[in-house]
């Protein structure tokens, strides 16, 4: 016979084991809920399309730039938690290495390979960079994070995540980075003849090198290519929205690769707007009206970019004027082609190539080329020139065969003559 008060204890033992089993079960599927959001939360971090924007208040190290420096003003940068790098750092470093397979140097090592910081290679608004020989003799180039700017900290916490998933043969690729002793740094690959802007321009103390059409126009293709891949072969796409002169590199063969990507800019100041992000002389000006960054944004920096190749004209003097003028006539941009390829090129080649930036340049973004349409028309100059000389070559080859069975004949003619006489 069961008391009454028994069954009262076996209820409520019944009912605590129910409500423990209930409560882990809670627990641990609240736990492993919390575990699954945060791995998504990552893999987003790991995939930005857009990205932030620089305000470290440093100059710029072109001269044009420096010359500028008064219209280019910082106007603040965007909110970042003071220790989000640290909690950053703790979370993703070593998801970092692994994921993106960047080697992660320590201080000393680049300590020894720059030769305590000495090899600079110049200045930028990120910080200085070094040229650097690695215990391997491999040589690089080490971009030194401001350690003032806390933007510069967070671009490189983007940088290193997306630039370990982006790699092309016309893009600087990152090859490493160093998190040690407070400082950071990126490693890339080195680009022994520096930028598209140093050689076009002339850098301080630097032999001029007059880079030839051929070299152009290959420079034109390798950089439509770098931004073919952000735009259309990187998954999310990336948009640069900094490109110019000074973020295309060159190495020995003076091929072109696009550095940069993945930096976000400082904002600049043009007398009329503040907020914009990029250089000046190579924003979009429906950037400007809309305050909208697309692909579009890129398009038209690169058309600068392509007439910049063909006159050899900095967008700080005036460039877009001169490009004014030469779109009234169809011959127009003769008259401001780089006078040192005057009668060392094709023509037809240039008046091509500057109908495709032309084109980059449009108004109405819409109007503008895809990236992937531009480097097939910068393809197409190239192949109409290689049949051209393919049937040149032919041409000729018929030409010299005729001339010596001309020859021959006249060989065999006065054989005749000579045997007739005899
Ligand atoms: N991978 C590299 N190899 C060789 N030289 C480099 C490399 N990266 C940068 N440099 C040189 O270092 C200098 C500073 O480059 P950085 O990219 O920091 O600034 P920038 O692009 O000139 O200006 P900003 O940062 O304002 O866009 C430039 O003169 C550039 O030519």
């Amino acid at each position: 016979m069961v008391h009454k008060a028994d069954l009262v204890v076996i209820g409520i033992s019944v009912g605590v084991a129910l409500g423990i089993l209930i409560a882990s079960l809670l627990f641990w599927g609240l736990r492993w809920y919390k575990k699954h959001a945060h791995l998504r939360r990552c893999a987003n971090e790991r995939s930005p399309t857009t990205l932030p924007i620089r305000t470290n208040g440093l100059g710029t190290s072109t001269d044009f730039s420096a010359s500028l420096s008064n219209s280019v003003v910082n106007q603040g940068s965007e909110s970042l938690p003071k220790n989000s790098l640290f909690s950053w750092n703790h979370q993703n470093k070593d998801r970092i290495a692994s994921v993106s397979g960047l080697l992660r140097y320590s201080y000393k090592d680049i300590q020894r390979a720059t030769e305590n910081f000495t090899t600079i290679l110049g200045q930028g608004s990120f910080g200085p960079v070094y040229k650097a020989t690695m215990a391997t003799g491999e040589i690089i180039a080490v971009k030194v994070l401001a350690s003032d700017s806390k933007q510069g900290e967070r671009e490189f916490q983007t940088e290193v995540s997306l630039l370990g998933r982006l790699h092309h043969r016309n893009l600087v690729n990152l090859v490493g980075y160093c998190v040690d002793k407070g400082q950071r740094m990126l490693l890339y690959q080195f680009m022994s003849n520096g930028s598209l802007a140093s050689i076009l321009y002339g850098s301080e103390g630097g032999e001029e090198r007059v880079l030839n059409w051929d070299e152009r126009l290959q420079i034109a293709l390798d950089i439509s290519h770098g931004i073919e891949y952000l735009h259309e072969g990187a998954v999310p796409p990336v948009i640069h929205r900094d490109l110019k002169s000074a973020n295309i590199l060159l190495d020995r063969l003076m091929r072109a690769k696009v550095a940069d990507f993945g930096l976000s800019k400082e904002e600049v100041f043009d007398g009329r707007n503040s907020g914009l992000k990029g250089t000046y002389g190579y924003i979009d000006p429906v950037y400007i009206s809309t305050n909208q960054f697309t692909m579009k944004s890129d398009i038209y920096s690169f058309g600068v970019i392509l007439f910049e190749l063909i006159t050899a004209i900095h967008p700080h003097q005036n460039l877009m004027e001169y490009i004014n003028l030469a779109s009234m006539s169809p011959d127009g941009v003769d008259e401001i082609l780089d006078k040192r390829l005057a009668g060392k090129c094709s023509v037809a080649e240039v008046r091509s190539l500057a109908s495709i930036a032309h084109k980059c340049l449009d108004n109405s973004p819409r109007r503008r080329p895809s990236i992937g349409e531009v480097s097939q028309a910068i393809l197409k100059i190239k192949q109409r020139r290689l049949t051209k000389e393919d049937t040149m070559s032919f041409a000729s080859r018929d030409l010299s065969r005729a001339i010596s069975r001309i020859e021959d004949q006249q060989v065999e003619l006065s054989m005749m003559a000579t045997m007739r006489k005899g």
